[in-house]
């Protein structure tokens, strides 16, 4: 096991008052997929917003060995790849200078006068997530689908060591979905930590290397997908009973009743 990257030691953020995420302790290394699930309201995107630096937290957060809040927000901008929930672009800039944005932190402030680096790093982004046909469409006239892939592709561009996904699949159709996985899993493959937020438990079995369950706040299981989407923290996290099986030698996951 790599050394880890990403380390977090008792994080706590408060939101309205009130401690939304308490003491949550893990430490992540590049190279793992990770999914991030539990039920509504749980916190998971408050705790993906504070281990980025985006929310103001208490405990330790450290990323490459750097305390995150020493850090410049250029640099730490450089470290984190955020896609938030939902993500939407409301001006009627073309596909490709949308993806164009992912490269701001690095310097690039003109999508018509990228280096040479910066718009390869976006050709790629685009390629990757099969961009292409739709780069000169304004983003404003996509459909949900692709304006969520052209959210990711801006995510990737910015080629960071961490990336972080809040609900990437959740407009996809199953071919995306599929899609979508696969590429952050060979973003991973090849050498960065993403974290992915999910509800779809069936795609965090067959995707992830780890799977960390958040319940009110709380880190409760932190394992493999076999050991956090066993039948015990189904029922007790997630109130359902569920099939499990495997295929190709990947778990299977399929939600199945409430309890
Ligand atoms: N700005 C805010 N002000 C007050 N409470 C907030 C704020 N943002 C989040 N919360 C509360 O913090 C808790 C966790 O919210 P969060 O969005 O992190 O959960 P989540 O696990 O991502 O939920 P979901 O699965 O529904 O997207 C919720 O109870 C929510 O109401």
């Amino acid at each position: 096991m790599t050394a880890p990257y990403l380390a977090a030691e008792e994080l706590t953020v408060a939101v309205g008052g009130r401690d939304v995420i308490a003491g949550v302790s893990l430490t992540a290394s590049r190279g793992q997929l990770i999914a991030l699930v539990g039920p509504n309201g749980a916190g998971k995107t408050t705790l993906l917003r504070a281990l980025a630096g985006l929310l103001p937290s208490r405990g330790g957060l450290t990323v490459g060995g750097e305390a995150v809040t020493s850090l410049a927000p250029r640099e730490r901008a450089k470290r984190f790849a955020y896609l938030p929930q939902g993500h939407v672009v409301h001006w009627p800039l073309p596909v490709r200078d949308v993806v164009a944005l992912g490269r701001y932190p690095h310097g690039a402030v003109d999508p018509a006068r990228l280096s040479r680096g910066d718009a390869e790093a976006v050709a790629r982004a685009m390629r990757i997530a099969d961009l292409d046909a739709l780069a000169d469409r304004p983003v404003t006239e996509l459909s949900g689908g692709e304006k969520s892939r052209v959210a990711l592709a801006r995510m990737l561009a910015v080629e960071a060591p961490v990336v972080l996904a809040d609900e990437p699949v959740a407009s996809l159709d199953p071919y995306y979905q599929l899609e979508v996985l696969g590429l952050l899993q060979r973003t991973a493959r090849a050498g960065a930590l993403v974290v992915v937020v999910t509800h779809d438990l069936g795609l965090a079995a067959r995707f992830a290397d780890r799977v960390l369950v958040l319940a009110a706040g709380r880190l409760v299981i932190d394992g493999t997908p076999e050991e956090a989407l066993g039948e015990d923290p189904l029922a007790e996290v997630f109130r359902i009973t569920a099939w499990r099986g495997g295929a190709a030698d990947q778990p299977v996951v399929v939600p199945w009743s409430a309890v």
